[in-house]
């Protein structure tokens, strides 16, 4: 086995370079991972918004997973954008059949600028084929709500949906506090076999350039496990590339410009003391 850990993502294109799958390649080769991808859907998008989205057929996607299943020794993967029901049985067949063995369940349903990335259909598919396989689900606060079919407000409630969420058959969740407002970034991490739950808590970075956040969360996370990382130490490198790729913005475009995915190797985590992230049980 080569000396480099290969990674995985399913994931659609960004255009405009801040999330999907060009968020996750830059992710992955910023901390030392080797990346291929499986394209489910083109989007024609920039930091203002989605155009439009092509999907990938049944036959496309299939293709794609056999040439990596074929010849990678996938030590990990995510999935992002998936669209549609085909699109998340094809994937779902092809873990099981690869017998891939780390899978991050990054459910993208909605787009910042509000583009559906997830057919609405298509969430009892993801909930029945995909979520049994993940070692984690990380869905922001709106997409816990879709999963779990409640209202999240507050702590009690986000320790609701993610319990729910493990109901459906995933080993641990993730849910991620970006679109909180309070002064402090939460995420509610629960273990489903030791029913450990944990709290990472970071101050809230000042900044509308957040496209592709939940994208880079998740790929950092990938990355961190498939060179071998247990998934509490994932999570807190995770935070600490977003964090950085947060506070050195690159200021690129009129919308929610993109993160800045060089950062946390140049050092910034580092430079900026008070980005500290602190963990409660
Ligand atoms: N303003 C912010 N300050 C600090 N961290 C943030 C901020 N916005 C997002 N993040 C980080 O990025 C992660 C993903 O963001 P979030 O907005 O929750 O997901 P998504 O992009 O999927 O909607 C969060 O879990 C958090 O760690
Ligand atoms: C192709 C694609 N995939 C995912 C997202 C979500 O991005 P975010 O990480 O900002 O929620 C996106 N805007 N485009």
């Amino acid at each position: 086995m080569s000396a480099i850990p290969q990674v995985l993502t399913i994931a659609g294109s960004d255009s405009g370079g801040g999330a999907g799958i060009q968020a996750d390649i830059k992710t992955f080769q910023e901390l030392g991972v080797y990346s291929t991808s499986v394209i489910t859907a083109v989007t024609s998008q920039n930091t203002l918004g989605v155009n439009a989205i092509y999907p990938m057929g049944r036959e496309a996607v299939q293709s794609q997973l056999q040439a990596i299943g074929e010849d990678f020794q996938i030590a990990a993967l995510k999935t992002g954008m998936l669209f549609n029901a085909e699109i998340i049985e094809e994937t779902a067949y092809n873990i099981n059949r690869f017998e891939w063995g780390i899978i991050v369940v990054d459910p993208v349903m909605i787009a910042k600028g509000g583009a559906h990335l997830l057919r609405q259909e298509a969430v009892a598919a993801l909930k029945q084929h995909l979520l049994p396989l993940a070692t984690v689900v990380t869905p922001n606060i709106p997409e816990a709500e879709v999963l779990c079919g409640m209202a999240i407000d507050d702590a009690m409630t986000r320790r609701k949906a993610a319990e729910k969420i493990i109901s459906y058959g995933a080993e641990s969740v993730v849910i991620k506090g970006g679109h909180g407002k309070d002064p402090y970034v939460t995420e509610d991490f629960y273990l489903h076999q030791s029913g450990e739950c944990l709290l990472f808590r970071s101050a809230r970075i000042d900044t509308t350039e957040t496209h592709g956040t939940g994208c880079t969360f998740a790929a950092a996370l990938t990355a961190e496990m498939a060179k071998g990382a247990g998934i509490k130490e994932a999570i807190y490198v995770a935070k600490r590339f977003i964090q950085a790729a947060l506070t050195d913005g690159l200021h690129i475009g009129a919308g929610h410009g993109p993160t800045n995915h060089a950062a946390y190797k140049a050092g910034v985590s580092k430079r900026e003391g008070e980005n500290s992230v602190e963990i409660y049980g």
